[in-house]
This record gives C-alpha cells, sequence and structure tokens, in this order.
C-alpha cells in the first residue's frame, strides 16, 4: 500500500468493524506467533476500526505499559523490514491494555467489566466484544462463565473458540455446551485457520465459479484425491499439549477434513455461512466408517526418531524438552478414506500429515481418470491423465498437468506432461498474501460466519475420529518409527501402492 493511501486508510473509521477485542491467554504461544502480528498488520493497512480497542489477558504480572512494551519487542523482532515502521508500531501500540486475571477465579472477571466501564466513559457506547479464547479448550467453561457472571457481556459480544474444540466427542459436546450456555451460535467463531488461507479460500473459487472443474469434479472423471500437509517443525515446545494430542486431534481432526470437506462438499446454493457448513456437514457425514480391516490397512500413524532438519541433527519425539520417553502419541498420520455418495463413491482420498517431514508444504492434488480409449504409445500410458494441483502453501498457487506433444522431428507422437500455471505471487504481484489470521480476526469483526466452523460440524469429525482412536486405544502399541527428516513410516508409501498408486512428488 503506498505511504498516502496508508495514511487515509489509518484514518477510516470502518464502522462495520467497529468492536473491543479481549485475547485470553494473551501471552501465550498463539497470541505471541500468530495473534498480536496479524492484529498489528491489519492495523497497519489501515483495516481495523478506528476506536478499537485491543485487550491482553494473562497472570503474569505486568501492566500495560509492560505490556506495551512487550508486544512492540516481539513484533520489531519478528517483522520484516518495510512492516516495521515506527508510526504504525506506535498506533498500534496505543490500542493495546492489560489486565492480570486468573481465568480460573471467578472475581478476577470484574477487570473486565471496569475496564468497558472506562470505555464507555471515553464516549465508546456499545461496542461489541470479541472475546478470543487463546488458551486451551479446558478453559472455555471457566472463562464464559467467569464474563457473565463478572457482568462484562452485552448482548453483541462474540466469542472466538480455537481448535482442537474437545479431545474427543464427549469432551467436545461439553466444551460446546459450556460456551453455548453463554454465547448463542450465531456469535460463536469456531477457528480453524486453514479456511483462512488464500489458496483454500480459493478452492472455493476454483470449484464454484469455473465450469471446467465443476462439470468434471466426480467419480465419472476423478479416480483418486491427495491432501498432504508436511511440516518440517517437530514440537517446538509444546510438548505439554501435543503429547494429550497427537497429529490426529491437532491435524486431521480439523484441518485436513474441512479440506477434504472444500474438496467434496456439494455447490452450497449461496456463500452464506450456514449454506457452505450444511454441505460440509453432508460430507462428514457421508465419510466412510472404517471397518477393521481398514483400520489395520489404510490407517498408518508414525512418530519421528532422531534424525535431520535441513542437515543439521535433531532429537526424536521422545527426547524432546519435557518429553515421555515412552510416548505412543503419534506425530504423523496416513490414511486412505472414501465419501460415500452419489459423486464420490470409490473414489479414494488420501490423506497425509506429519512433524519432522523434509518439507513444509501443503498440496492438494486432484488425479483425474485416464481417457477411455488410449491411441499413444502403450509405455507412455502411465502418464496419461491429468492432475490439478493446488499448493497451498508455500509458493501458492494452482498448476494442471497437461500432455502435450513432445517437439521435435524425430520424436514422433510422444508425449510430454507439462503444467498450465498459477502463481499466486507472480499473476498477482502488489497484492500481499494475507496471514490466515488476519483474514479471520476482520472476519469475526465484521460478524461474518463462514469460514468458521459450525458445532455440528466439529462433533461429525471427532465421530469419524473416534474410530481411529479407539482402535489406536486398543492396540496400545507405539506407533511406527520414521527419522526425522523423511516422509513417514514406510508403511505409509505401502499403504498407496498396494493400490497401484504413488504419493505425488513433483511439486
Ligand atoms: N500455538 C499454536 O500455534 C496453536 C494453538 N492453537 C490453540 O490455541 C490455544 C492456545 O494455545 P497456545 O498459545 O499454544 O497455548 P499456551 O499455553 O502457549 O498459551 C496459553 C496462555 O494462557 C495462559 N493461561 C493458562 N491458564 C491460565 C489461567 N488459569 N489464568 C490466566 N492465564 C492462563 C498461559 O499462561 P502461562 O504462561 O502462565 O502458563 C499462557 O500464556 C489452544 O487451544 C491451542 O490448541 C491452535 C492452533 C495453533
Ligand atoms: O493448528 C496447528 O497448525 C500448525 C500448522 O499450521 P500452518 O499454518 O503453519 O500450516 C501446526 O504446527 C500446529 O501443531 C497445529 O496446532
Amino acid at each position: 500500500m503506498k505511504p498516502d493511501q496508508k495514511a487515509a486508510a489509518g484514518s477510516a473509521e470502518n464502522a462495520d468493524r467497529a468492536v473491543d477485542l479481549a485475547i485470553f491467554g494473551a501471552l501465550g504461544d498463539l497470541a505471541r506467533g500468530r495473534l498480536w502480528p496479524a492484529l498489528y498488520q491489519l492495523d497497519r493497512e489501515g483495516l481495523l476500526a478506528r476506536s478499537t480497542r485491543l485487550l491482553g489477558l494473562s497472570r503474569h504480572e505486568s501492566d500495560t505499559d509492560d505490556f506495551r512494551r512487550k508486544i512492540v519487542g516481539l513484533l520489531e523482532d519478528g517483522l520484516n523490514g518495510d512492516e516495521r515502521d515506527a508510526e504504525s508500531l506506535e498506533r498500534f501500540a496505543a490500542r493495546l491494555e492489560y489486565r492480570r486475571l486468573d481465568f480460573t477465579r471467578p472475581d478476577d472477571y470484574a477487570a473486565i467489566a471496569r475496564w468497558r466501564q472506562e470505555l464507555r466513559g471515553e464516549g465508546s457506547n456499545a461496542r461489541p466484544l470479541v472475546v478470543y479464547m487463546a488458551v486451551g479448550a479446558a478453559l472455555y467453561g471457566d472463562v464464559c462463565a467467569g464474563l457473565e457472571r463478572g457482568g462484562a457481556l452485552g448482548e453483541h459480544d462474540r466469542v472466538v473458540v480455537e481448535k482442537p474444540v474437545g479431545h474427543d466427542l464427549a469432551s467436545s459436546h461439553a466444551v460446546n455446551d459450556a460456551v453455548g450456555a453463554v454465547f448463542p451460535e450465531s456469535r460463536t467463531y469456531r477457528i480453524d485457520h486453514y479456511l483462512g488461507k488464500e489458496t483454500v479460500q480459493n478452492l472455493i473459487a476454483l470449484r464454484f465459479a469455473n465450469p471446467l472443474f465443476g462439470n468434471q469434479w466426480n467419480q465419472n472423471h476423478i479416480s483418486h484425491v491427495e491432501i498432504t500437509v508436511a511440516e518440517t517443525a517437530g514440537i517446538e515446545g509444546r510438548f505439554g499439549y501435543f503429547d494429550g494430542a497427537g497429529q490426529l486431534r491437532d491435524m486431521v481432526q480439523n484441518h485436513l477434513l474441512q479440506l477434504l470437506c472444500l474438496i467434496a462438499m456439494e455447490p452450497p446454493s449461496s456463500l452464506d455461512a450456514d449454506a457452505i457448513r450444511d454441505e460440509k456437514v453432508k460430507v462428514l457425514k457421508a465419510l466412510k466408517p472404517l471397518t477393521q480391516e481398514a483400520l489395520e490397512q489404510d490407517v498408518v500413524r508414525g512418530q519421528y526418531i532422531a534424525g535431520t532438519r535441513d542437515g543439521q541433527p535433531v532429537p526424536g519425539y521422545r527426547e524432546e524438552d519435557g518429553a515421555d520417553s515412552a510416548s505412543h502419541t503419534e506425530t504423523f498420520v496416513a490414511l486412505k478414506t472414501e465419501v460415500a455418495n452419489w459423486r464420490w463413491a470409490g473414489v479414494p482420498f488420501y490423506l497425509r500429515t506429519g512433524k519432522r517431514l523434509p518439507e513444509k508444504r501443503s498440496r492438494i492434488v486432484i488425479h483425474f481418470r485416464q481417457q477411455p480409449h488410449y491411441i499413444f504409445d502403450p509405455d507412455q500410458r502411465s502418464l496419461a491423465a491429468n492432475k490439478l494441483i493446488i499448493r497451498l502453501q508455500p509458493d501458492e498457487g494452482i498448476a494442471l498437468q497437461v500432455l502435450t506433444k513432445d517437439s521435435g522431428l524425430e520424436k514422433g507422437m510422444r508425449l510430454r506432461p507439462g503444467p498450465l500455471h498459477l502463481d499466486f505471487n507472480s499473476a498477482f504481484p502488489e497484492a500481499r498474501i494475507p496471514d490466515a489470521y488476519e483474514r479471520l480476526l476482520l472476519e469475526v469483526m465484521k460478524g461474518r460466519q463462514y469460514l468458521f466452523v459450525r458445532r455440528d460440524e466439529v462433533e461429525y469429525a471427532w465421530r469419524w475420529c473416534e474410530q481411529l482412536l479407539d482402535h489406536w486405544q486398543a492396540l496400545d502399541t507405539p506407533p511406527r518409527r520414521y527419522p526425522a527428516g523423511s516422509w513417514g513410516p514406510v508403511a505409509s508409501i505401502a499403504m498407496i501402492t498396494r493400490d497401484g498408486r504413488s504419493w505425488y512428488e513433483e511439486y
């Protein structure tokens, strides 16, 4: 954005998003790494309302001045040079306030009611409050009840809850009930930050704005679908949280199943939140239950052992800081599933996600079927299928692999695969790809729910995942091992090879 545009935007009232925001867990990993940087970027781009105030809440000994220094310090450390301008940092710091609170102590919540009273005294009448739960789900009930009993809430206030909502179906019911006792569903925003990613948004545009794909999007034309979300990171100091969760709860129950829903859902009647969410729920309900044989053959869980990252040695999962040396928690999951409905019957969806894999890479690959009648060199038959490769991150973009004739006088009708490429960064160089949290925070401020997950979606996703959790619990055996820096247990390759396929690696 040019400086003159920025100045104009910075002074805009942006009345459609005039809220205040209270972050519970303001100094935790999520808030420090994602929320404060996202809010700063929104402010810098002139997208916050002029009046918006941001309240940090945590049990750390601090006050507003100290808190402002801490947040500005972490922004200065994390931002690129051109994002770190003194004027924007100063304006952002002025929005911040801090209160020390123990979220489990009902009496502490009066401080929030007092803060809101002070804002009203400054002339801001009833701006809605957005309550952001940057804490574990076990605390959501305490916070909601504390806010209500402490007289801190108004009738338009909203709550944002982080994933995973609960630990299984029963605990997710309990968490949703506790939040629902204070905030109705229409004011509850369940975050799945993958839904805020630019390319994930683009799935909707790709599928429903392009008849070319819309008409081919079914079992007549698609042979199988791959979804890979690979991370190079390990546990990064989060052993306490992660060991109680594992990769299925941390990534599959939410991010990967949401991606699957966006690929598999029927066209919604509109872009309204409930129109989209109704279609996603239908997909979750149609996920084929896994038979005992499928649980044994088509699901692979792994745990990384010592290996390398970028050529440097890294410890195994059980040697991480604070680790339990006998942990059975999985850091890798690969599985095959099917959406049992008219559109998708017989089309396998292969899902794969893991920590400490060789690359950070999230990709969806749609494999189209071959032509019914093939007239080219029989040796090239395996080439003869189009693939649509959706690069969620990094190098956001879309590639369609098509076959052309290999050029040259002596080549005859040799085929050559090549991509038709849309690279978002080079196609739209003027547009910065915003972080998912920027988009999602802005949507909450505007009161729009279509990028958030409804209660029944969360619960159907748990219902399906529980088959795997129950199976693993009954087995009580450790996950398969894989060296850090590899693509997971060999069994995950065998799983897809048995179907005469392989994970697509040419990104
Ligand atoms: N970190 C991430 O990248 C992601 C996190 N999430 C979700 O976000 C939520 C937060 O995760 P994360 O930031 O990693 O967790 P952290 O443990 O890093 O942060 C939680 C914060 O809440 C504070 N806190 C905990 N209990 C209380 C209490 N009783 N009173 C006052 N403050 C308290 C903690 O304080 P103290 O430091 O004193 O313990 C800590 O600062 C979780 O639901 C997680 O699943 C979702 C996606 C990604
Ligand atoms: O929700 C989570 O997501 C991150 C990965 O997010 P990304 O945007 O970097 O792909 C994962 O590392 C974390 O364990 C999980 O809780």
